[in-house]
């Protein structure tokens, strides 16, 4: 878990004077919660669209606000990979003396402080133990996300970060952070890594513990982490990060995204001359449209530094994030944050931790849908072959915008339509992008944060359809297996000529006896999968492991839903 001590908590409170966080200890505190670190209390009644904390920009940590910000911007080094070298730099090269971060870093990273550490480090699953691995085996953790696996990217930037840190130290004589001092990575090849890159990693694990700081120090910053805007893109942010997560927020964390790339501000010199060119283009006889617009003409209108100062300036007021309540708050509350629309196998492998009576859990059934498709007889293999893969491909994606539409009529029909109007659907979107994803994942992301219902235009095809697979919270098979039992239910040539798979509304008409036929069937399917499904084994006596609690935690829960699908369809 990254939670932080409650013992430390003047450090924080000195950065929030030093740097202008506005936190009004009349109405907020910061308290001890149970297995849960510290958190955020009402200490009085809040009422809806109250402002509870404000940061300026400049108060966040980020690769454009660090010391080393400089050095990153040359080095195209930027985002969570910035954030995640910068925290090297301040915790372990400038420390309290030269460090204007440090009082907040050290409050997040203290256990990374601890010398000499042998264990008791905060990792991602994949690199804990077998024997807790073992437990999680067929959860959702490890069949959807293949979460019990090492992270495949992370020595790839440790070998990065070490020879950036020796460059630096060669060019600018800046001291190496100790967690990077390894010169056999600094000699080492790209080539040379590839070959053997698992079996580096493991030697690495075994034998060198800074390793394993490298990765918890990442693995804190991924669940920590806010997306800021264009500029800055993700940061850590001061107070922000102490909200717990449920699945019913009480708070919007909300900030102005679209900002000047160039230097962060809301308006500046770059953006009025960009304006002021694209206008002087549109008048000029003859050219092209979108001359003008291109990186020459903001080069220039940087070099006006006078004008952009003034500008800036006053725009600086207006570089801040806020915390709004988004509904009244009753005094003695824990006021909440929501880190996304996640299962708690996501939670788990992003942040460390499982909820109970989360609505967005599920259950897979991949493994299970897998083992019936190999059993189905009275279709021919290469038929079955064909239905999958125009499932992959087009099924799954058709049926996601059904549900969608079906989702928006009932909404406009609840009148919940209105809160499009108030921004409110847009902001909780924001909201699930806010604690983004683990670093060197960038172009995956859809496999483990994007928001559970979201179609990305680059999701991975794979892993989309295999999400769709689960038994949800309430113990009911998903829409999508549903349907896909019907279509690997149908003849031929229901499914070729008639093409009863494109038209919901026919299979709905059970008064048809051909499609009264083809539910029993699939419904006979859908069974088989279930019952397939088995409870979890957990042993009475459980080893004293670090992850113990919430490895005990997650295969009850999924145990929990497992039975409530049993009892839903009158299975054994
Ligand atoms: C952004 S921090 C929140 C503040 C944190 N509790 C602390 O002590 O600094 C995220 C971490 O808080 C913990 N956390 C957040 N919500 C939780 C919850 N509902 N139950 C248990 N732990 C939670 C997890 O350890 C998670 O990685």
């Amino acid at each position: 878990m990254s939670n932080t001590s409650f013992k430390q908590l003047s450090k924080i409170e000195n950065f929030v004077k030093e740097t202008n966080i506005y936190f009004n200890k009349d109405i907020l505190a910061i308290e001890q919660i149970p297995d849960a670190g510290v958190g955020i209390v009402a200490t009085t009644d809040i009422p809806r669209d109250t402002i509870i904390v404000k940061i300026p920009k400049s108060s966040i940590f980020t690769s454009k606000t660090c010391t080393i910000n400089n050095l990153l911007t040359e080095e195209t080094i930027d985002g969570i990979m910035g954030i995640h070298l910068a925290v090297l730099y301040e915790l372990f090269v400038f420390k309290e003396s030269k460090s204007h971060w440090y009082d907040y870093l050290s409050f997040i990273f203290e256990d990374c402080l601890i010398e000499d550490r042998k264990d008791g480090f905060y990792l991602p699953p994949g690199y804990w133990c077998s024997e807790e691995k073992a437990l999680l085996k067929g959860t959702l953790l490890d069949c959807q996300y293949d979460g019990l696996k090492k992270h495949k990217d992370i020595i790839t930037i440790y070998k990065q970060f070490v020879t950036t840190a020796y460059k630096w130290k060669q060019e600018c004589d800046l001291e190496i952070p100790k967690i990077l001092q390894n010169k056999n990575y600094y000699h080492l090849t790209e080539e040379e890594l590839d070959a053997e890159v698992t079996k580096k990693e493991e030697d690495l694990l075994n034998s060198d513990v800074r390793f394993l700081q490298f990765i918890e120090i990442g693995y804190i910053i991924s669940s920590r982490v806010f997306e800021i805007d264009c500029y800055h893109l993700f940061g850590l942010v001061c107070i922000v990060d102490l909200f717990n997560h449920n699945s019913k927020e009480d708070i919007h964390f909300e900030n102005d995204y679209d900002v000047c790339e160039i230097c962060g501000k809301l308006e500046c010199g770059h953006m009025v001359e960009t304006d002021e060119d694209s206008e002087l283009d549109s008048n000029e006889e003859g050219e092209e449209e979108g001359e003008g617009e291109d990186g020459e003409s903001e080069d220039e209108s940087s070099d006006e530094s006078g004008n952009e100062n003034e500008i800036s300036t006053h725009h600086d007021q207006n570089d801040v994030c806020e915390i709004r309540a988004i509904h009244d708050i009753q005094k003695g509350q824990q006021i909440f944050n929501t880190y996304g629309k996640f299962s708690n196998a996501v939670l788990l492998l992003k942040y460390g931790f499982v909820v109970e009576n989360n609505p967005y859990d599920k259950v897979s059934l991949v493994q299970e849908f897998n083992e019936v498709v190999d059993l189905i007889s009275g279709v021919e293999k290469v038929d079955i072959e064909k239905r999958l893969k125009w499932w992959k491909e087009e099924g799954v994606f058709l049926l996601d915008e059904e549900l969608d539409d079906e989702e928006s009529d009932e909404e406009e029909e609840d009148g919940e339509g209105e809160s499009n109007k108030d921004g409110e659907e847009e902001d909780d979107e924001l909201l699930d992008e806010n604690i983004e994803e683990e670093e060197g994942e960038e172009e995956n992301e859809s496999d483990i944060i994007e928001e559970e219902d979201d179609i990305s235009d680059d999701v991975d095809i794979e892993t989309f359809w295999k999400d769709k697979i689960f038994i949800d919270t309430v113990g009911e098979a998903s829409p999508f297996l549903e349907r896909l039992c019907v279509i690997l239910a149908m003849n031929n040539e229901q499914f070729d000529v008639k093409k009863l798979q494109l038209q919901p509304d026919l299979l709905e008409d059970i008064k048809s006896s051909e499609i009264k036929q083809l539910l029993t069937l699939s419904l006979k399917m859908l069974k088989k999968i279930l019952n397939k499904k088995k409870l979890f084994k957990i042993p009475e006596n459980l080893p004293d492991l670090p992850n113990i609690k919430e490895i005990k935690k997650m295969l009850l829960i999924e145990n929990d839903i497992i039975l409530k699908c049993k009892e839903n369809f009158n299975l054994q």
